[in-house]
């Protein structure tokens, strides 16, 4: 399902709409939300308004389980940090437990020891399937999602759920949920906002099938569903909406 607006700030309201229905939904069916967040430019909005008393009070945070699709590797502080982004937008502003976080990046330790350390998180929070509640992605210029970017050999996992390595274009090291994980969601939420996006998502929503270049056309959930949250510029290529 696609949902396009011009304004982008609609579409941070129908996405806080959205998490609130999915966090009371899965905390009345199990007693606990476990969310992915997602990175980049695109959230902040959602964030902003996740943080407001309006949609703030209608969350119970306390049985709230915070984790990340993907992650640059740097520490909390540095202004690349996915996570630190969500610290200063939501979490900082929410009564998240700090021990129901999870951030990817942590000091010593290296990115691919990291992601099997996750996967432990993981494990212990999702139990041994691996559905989360809801996953939010972002997509990039080139058509990535979470850290699976075009052309690189995380995208031809299939048991892994996290995988650390080294992006040589960006020449930064990254950690992500794999697409398998990803597509064993119940319900997965993509921003792509902004004329810059408009090429890549005509290629991923309409074009040939192409994953390795075009990463984002892996996520196609087993049993969940896909939303697109899309604004005019980032749609104005695609023909069948
Ligand atoms: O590098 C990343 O980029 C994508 C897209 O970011 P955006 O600024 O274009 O919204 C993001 O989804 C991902 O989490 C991040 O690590």
């Amino acid at each position: 399902m696609i949902q396009i607006e011009k304004d982008p700030a609609k579409l941070g309201e129908v996405a806080a709409e959205l998490f609130v229905k999915s966090a009371k939904a899965a905390i009345e069916a199990t007693g606990k939300f476990n969310v992915a967040l997602t990175g980049g430019s695109s959230p902040k909005g959602l964030y902003g308004l996740l943080a407001e008393e309006k949609y703030k009070s209608q969350v119970d945070w306390e049985k709230v389980f915070v984790f990340w699709g993907d992650e640059r590797w740097v520490s909390l502080d540095d202004e690349q940090s996915n996570a630190g982004m969500a610290y200063e937008m939501l979490l900082n502003h929410v009564p998240v437990p700090e021990g129901h976080i999870f951030p990817m990046w942590a000091a010593g330790i290296t990115p691919e020891a990291r992601a099997q350390e996750y996967t432990g998180y993981l494990k212990k929070e999702l139990g041994e399937e691996g559905v989360f509640d809801l996953i939010l992605l972002g997509m990039g210029d080139d058509g990535h999602c979470a850290s699976l970017f075009p052309g690189t050999a995380v995208l031809k996992e299939e048991n892994k759920w996290v995988e650390g390595y080294f992006l040589k274009s960006k020449d930064i090291h990254r950690i992500t949920l794999t697409a398998p994980l990803i597509n064993k969601a119940k319900k997965i939420v993509f921003f792509v906002f902004g004329d810059n996006k408009a090429a890549a998502l005509y290629e991923v929503l309409e074009g040939e099938r192409n994953p390795t270049q075009y990463p984002s056309q892996m996520i196609q959930p087993i049993d969940g569903e896909v939303q697109w949250l899309v604004d005019e510029a980032a749609a104005s290529k695609l023909k069948n909406v």
